[in-house]
Order: C-alpha cells, then sequence, then structure tokens
C-alpha cells in the first residue's frame, strides 16, 4: 500500500478543525501506548535480572525501525525519533518501578 493512501490528508478550515483532528488521534495514541505498556509489564515480568531491563541494543532497533517507518510513510523522522527516544526512556523507567513490584509480591 502506497503512503498517501495510509491515512487521510484533509485541509482544514479552521483551527477548531485541526483541534478536533489532533484531540481524536491523542485517544488513540493514548489507547497504543497503554496497549505497549501491557508489553512493558510483561517485559518486567519475564527478565530474569534487573540489569536487562535497560536494553542499549534494543533501544538502537527500536529507533532504527520507527525512523524507518516515519520515513516510508513520509513523515518528519526528527518528530518521530524525538517521541520515541521519550517514550522508550519513560517505558523504561516503568519498567524497572514494575520488576521492583513483581518481585516484592509475597
Ligand atoms: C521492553 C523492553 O525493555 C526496555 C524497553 C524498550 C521499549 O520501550 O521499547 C526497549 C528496550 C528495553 O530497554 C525490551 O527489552 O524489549
Amino acid at each position: 500500500m502506497s503512503a498517501d493512501s495510509e491515512f487521510p490528508r484533509p485541509r482544514c478550515a479552521d483551527m477548531a478543525e485541526v483541534r478536533a483532528a489532533i484531540d481524536a488521534i491523542d485517544k488513540r495514541l493514548v489507547a497504543l501506548i497503554a496497549e505497549r505498556l501491557h508489553y512493558i509489564d510483561e517485559a518486567a515480568r519475564i527478565k530474569p535480572r534487573r540489569d536487562l531491563v535497560r536494553d542499549e541494543p534494543r533501544i538502537a532497533d527500536v529507533l532504527a525501525k520507527t525512523r524507518a517507518e516515519s520515513l516510508r510513510l513520509g513523515c518528519d523522522p526528527a518528530v518521530v525519533e524525538a517521541a520515541y527516544r521519550a517514550l522508550v526512556e519513560a517505558s523504561i523507567t516503568h519498567e524497572y518501578v514494575a520488576f521492583d513490584s513483581e518481585r516484592s509480591k509475597t
């Protein structure tokens, strides 16, 4: 499928229309982040050691794949990279908390 047909790119009439579209997209993004965080919790449960929580090769892999996808879709890869760097760092912080709480269960 070509990048052009993957999502609509309507011309908006005013800022209300721009913001309504952004608000709707944000709802979908938050749902996807929540789903992604479920798998961060799974990583915390499955990893055998705390020093495996931060995995630099995997971080580089995630950044490379999301950069390639942003280029395929024709959007600014710098925005995607900044968002992903923040998302992965926050996910790692979350994973450390989940790792510790998983192992403090009696
Ligand atoms: C989920 C993992 O744990 C961490 C979180 C990552 C992420 O948010 O994508 C990537 C690497 C890890 O440091 C993993 O190792 O895959």
